[in-house]
């Protein structure tokens, strides 16, 4: 069969979605999946992206076939991740922690998900990808439970990925940051809209652009803690960036997703404001979408290569 072209080229090099989906080998890979497939406008395969059930089998499709994760599943209205954007952090990521040793990615790092959500998708892909081990922390117990459920339902998870409750709503890293413990990076993709009602709006309009009806419209924007908090997502990455100082020396680089340009400006100014020693840009495409997580670490670059030295050999 002819390898599928690439159709996805502003994806990270790595990123394994950068080609056509190759159904014949999902549905391998995932039997649910053939339930779900119908034929696209050009004869070829595909899905119907507007319904939530079809959206989901993808995903068990996707993740056991190129991660090895055989079992997973959410609960139903919890955020059904698009798997291509989220594998592009982690491969930029990657090339983040390259970049101060020696241009190798370090197989041997340690990463905390702030928010790693029902769905687990930052750890799992991380952890095959490059064997990095990951810390997820997470304030919504149904969230925890699922991921749990995730990692306990696949052989091998629970020696590398470990979830932490945040007992206090309103912060993030005090209390999943243990004393003396150390973390090579953190990831984040902050919730997003500053209140339910922007999130709710928001949520319509993404069922109205796939086609959804309103009546029996399932959702699978997300849950609506998942979606918003006080303030939006300027509000919890400066909060992050704020606690972030107290723990400067246990952890080498902090990142979040920016998912609106426009924040970046205030963004900044709280880093400058809280003494960073360097601040990192990742400009990330998918298709018409254009994202982007920032990087800052409270070490300056002596200090970083030290720490890779003693940490990645
Ligand atoms: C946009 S969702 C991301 C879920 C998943 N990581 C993903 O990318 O699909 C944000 C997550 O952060 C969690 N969250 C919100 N505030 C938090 C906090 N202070 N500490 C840890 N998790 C938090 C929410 O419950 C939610 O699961």
């Amino acid at each position: 069969m002819k390898t599928p072209a690439t159709t996805k080229p502003g994806l990270h090099p790595r990123n394994r979605h950068r080609n056509r989906y190759d159904f014949a080998a999902l549905q391998q890979s995932c039997p649910a999946l053939t339930a779900f497939i119908k034929a696209g406008p050009h004869g070829d395969s595909t899905v119907d992206f507007a319904d939530p059930l079809a959206v989901k089998a993808l995903n068990q499709a996707l993740l056991a076939h190129f991660y090895g994760v055989l079992q997973w599943d959410i609960p139903e209205g919890f955020l059904c991740p698009p798997v291509p954007g989220r594998a592009d952090y982690i491969h930029h990521l990657a090339d983040l922690l390259a970049e101060g040793n020696e241009g190798k990615v370090p197989t041997q790092a340690s990463v905390l998900d702030v928010g790693v959500g029902a769905n687990c998708i930052y750890p799992l892909i991380g952890q095959h990808e490059y064997g990095w081990r990951f810390t997820g922390s997470e304030i919504d117990a149904d969230a925890l439970r699922s991921a749990t459920m995730i990692i306990d339902a696949n052989p091998g998870l629970s020696r590398m990925i470990r979830l932490r409750r945040q007992k206090t709503p309103n912060a993030i890293f005090p209390g999943i940051i243990h004393k003396n413990e150390t973390f090579d990076a953190t990831l984040c993709n902050p919730p997003f809209h500053d209140s339910q009602e922007a999130a709710r709006s928001g949520s319509e309009r993404k069922r109205r652009n796939l086609g959804q009806h309103e009546k029996g419209a399932l959702n699978f924007g997300g849950h609506e803690h998942e979606l918003w908090c006080e303030g939006g997502e300027v509000a919890f990455v400066s909060q992050m960036i704020n606690e972030s100082k107290a723990f400067g020396r246990q952890v080498m680089w902090f990142t979040s997703l920016v998912s609106r340009g426009e924040n970046l400006p205030a963004i900044y100014r709280v880093l400058q404001e809280a003494g960073v020693e360097k601040v990192v840009k990742k400009e990330m495409a998918q298709g018409q979408k254009q994202s982007r997580f920032i990087a800052w670490s409270f070490m300056n670059d002596a200090q970083r290569a030290r720490w890779a030295a003693t940490r990645f050999k």
